[in-house]
């Protein structure tokens, strides 16, 4: 299981680098890095859990923050009045964003990341809707549509696969400007 000691931190190059297509069938360390990515988020979404190992909860997870520059990340979104029904649920292997909205969404408090020890506040905008293609570990391809807070966490895993770190997108001159047409999700 993966601890915060384990979490690769700013500064440290795998956070910068392209990681690497994943190859199918999934060799059986592949299997276990997907099963233990997806496992951080469900154990730090547990307070008990959560506060017993000490660990910054999540909704994502993406490889390279572990020190794997592999294409996989795993997004774990609670469903906030049905805990066993969550948003979305899925470890995304090769993803690739088919297509995206010109309008922009960001969440209203900002983004947070575990590879990130410093709060960084401002508006990360991001596409507010995506076509998402990925493979799952049964090697299944996927093409889903996802809009809203799903469509903001795996935009900031994806963005872990190709070096890019939420505070990128920051406006350094206006941390917190907006367009009209921007949406904002709470
Ligand atoms: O890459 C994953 N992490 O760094 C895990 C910790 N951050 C979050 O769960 C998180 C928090 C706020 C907004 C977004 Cl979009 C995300 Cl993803
Ligand atoms: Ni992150």
């Amino acid at each position: 299981m993966f601890l915060m000691k384990d979490i690769v931190r700013d500064g440290n190059k795998v956070l910068r680098q392209q990681a690497k297509k994943v190859s199918f069938p999934l060799s059986e360390e592949d299997k276990q890095l997907a099963k233990d990515l997806m496992e951080y988020l469900t154990v730090s979404q547990n307070p008990k859990l959560c506060k017993k190992y000490n660990l910054r909860a999540g909704v994502g997870l993406a490889a390279p923050q572990v020190g794997e520059s592999k294409m996989m990340a795993s997004v774990l979104v609670p469903n906030d009045e049905d805990e066993s029904n969550p948003i979305f649920k899925d470890v995304i292997i090769n993803p690739v964003i088919l297509s995206n909205s010109v309008q922009r969404a960001a969440l209203t408090e900002g983004e947070g990341c575990l590879s990130v020890d410093k709060d960084i506040p401002g508006f990360v905008h991001r596409s507010a809707r995506i076509t998402l293609k990925y493979t799952d570990v049964n090697g299944e391809d996927h093409k889903v549509r996802l809009k809203n807070y799903p469509a903001i966490v795996c935009q900031h895993e994806i963005d872990h696969l190709h070096g890019t770190l939420f505070y990128d997108h920051i406006d350094s001159d206006d941390p917190f400007s907006k367009r009209d047409d921007d949406i904002f999700i709470d």
